[in-house]
């Protein structure tokens, strides 16, 4: 397994940007996401990877070996020179070929001695609880072991990274969820560097090691899932990943260590005319993110706020809480009526600076947090 790295990257279509100086380095062996919207370049960044287009400019290196340089002729590494496997949402198996002669076929490709074949295609049927359906036809599948047989397919020639482009976007929400135990048990036992396209957060937070949060071709923010969710980096990000609201402050005081909190930098912030405690490690935050985990509510908490949405999610209620110009997310453990007023506490809000944040980014955060 090799480590992946992206150096100034960008790819142009007819002189629009479809992404835009990405800079990251993805470690060998680790499980890494790329998340956003339809449209902000994350296929375009799988595709660059896997050699099926060519940057306009920066550079693409794995395992140390540059694989493309817009800057240097004769640089680009064809697909198939890579040793890259590749998992589509739409499986992308021969109908015509047994499971087993599907996952054999790249070692076919790479003239592996028979002998050789069979043992290591049946050690990619095991690994992936194939092992019982070898001698089917892929139409005689189900769309998760379908799945299942093109992770087969990749795992078997050791590929140097894996791309996973949207893979259980055609299956059902009980499917997925069982095959997020597949990747991580795939995962864990290859110890493949992997690189996971989804526009779904609750995949990536699941899955990967780290998650790149892209937006209109960039990078916003390249962090672990816990980070991602407690200490966001800007509006955009807090307000796509995770549930919660993105509020701006009245005010704010100076961010120091000295408040004596265990996990470090503190200020003190003005919001809902109410002067908080909050996390932040940067300079003259703008806004704070407010997780459900936030809030407390109680008959007589200082910010007042009336339920506008209450929906049963299964061992809690998600209410949907209006302050009067902001809409908060609380779980409740018990039912709330709809235009009930409601008293709120806050505690561990993250403050972060965002002075720019764009229109877009928090009319989105407002949709997604009327969802
Ligand atoms: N071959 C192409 N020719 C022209 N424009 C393209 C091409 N491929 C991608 N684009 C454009 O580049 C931008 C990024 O597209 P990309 O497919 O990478 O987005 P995405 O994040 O994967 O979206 P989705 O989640 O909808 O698949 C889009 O504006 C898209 O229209």
């Amino acid at each position: 397994m090799a480590e992946l790295g992206f150096r100034n990257l960008s790819k142009t279509f007819d002189g629009a940007a479809a992404l835009q100086d990405i800079n990251a380095q993805i470690k060998s062996g680790e499980f890494v996401a790329l998340l956003g919207p339809s449209g902000c370049g994350k296929t375009t960044l799988l595709r660059l990877t896997a050699g099926f287009e060519q940057p306009s400019a920066g550079a693409i290196s794995l395992g140390g070996q540059t694989v493309a340089d817009a800057a240097r002729a004769g640089s680009f590494v064809p697909p198939e020179a890579r040793e890259i496997g590749i998992v589509f949402q739409s499986y992308a198996l021969w109908p015509h070929k047994s499971v087993a002669q599907n996952v054999s076929y790249p070692l076919e490709v790479r003239r592996v001695p028979r002998a050789q074949r069979a043992a290591r295609v049946e050690e990619a049927l095991a690994l992936t609880g194939l092992s019982g359906l070898a001698d089917r036809s892929p139409a005689q599948l189900s769309g998760g072991q379908r799945q299942r047989v093109a992770l087969a397919r990749c795992l078997v020639f050791d590929p140097r990274a894996v791309l996973l482009d949207e893979p259980l976007a055609n299956l059902d929400l009980a499917l997925r969820a069982s095959m997020h135990e597949v990747f991580s048990m795939f995962h864990r036992r290859t110890k493949a560097t992997m690189l996971y396209v989804t526009h779904d957060q609750s995949e990536a937070l699941a899955l990967a090691d780290r998650v790149a949060v892209m937006a209109a071709g960039k990078i916003r923010q390249f962090a672990s899932p816990e980070t991602l969710y407690r200490a966001p980096l800007d509006c955009f990000v807090a307000g796509f990943v995770g549930e919660g609201a993105v509020v701006a402050l009245q005010a704010a005081g100076p961010v120091s260590n000295a408040f004596g909190a265990r996990d470090g930098a503190q200020c003190d912030v003005t919001v809902f005319g109410q002067t908080l405690r909050a996390r932040s490690t940067q300079d003259s935050p703008t806004h704070v993110s407010i997780r459900p985990e936030s809030l407390r509510l109680s008959q007589d908490g200082a910010v007042r706020a009336r339920v506008i949405g209450c929906t049963y999610q299964g061992g809690r209620f998600r209410l949907s809480l209006d302050t009067g110009g902001e809409t908060l997310v609380a779980f409740a453990p018990r039912r709330a009526a709809i235009g009930e007023t409601l008293g709120v506490e806050l505690h561990d809000l993250w403050a972060f600076h965002d002075p720019k944040a764009a229109r877009s980014d928090v009319l989105m955060q407002r949709a997604l947090a009327h969802v």
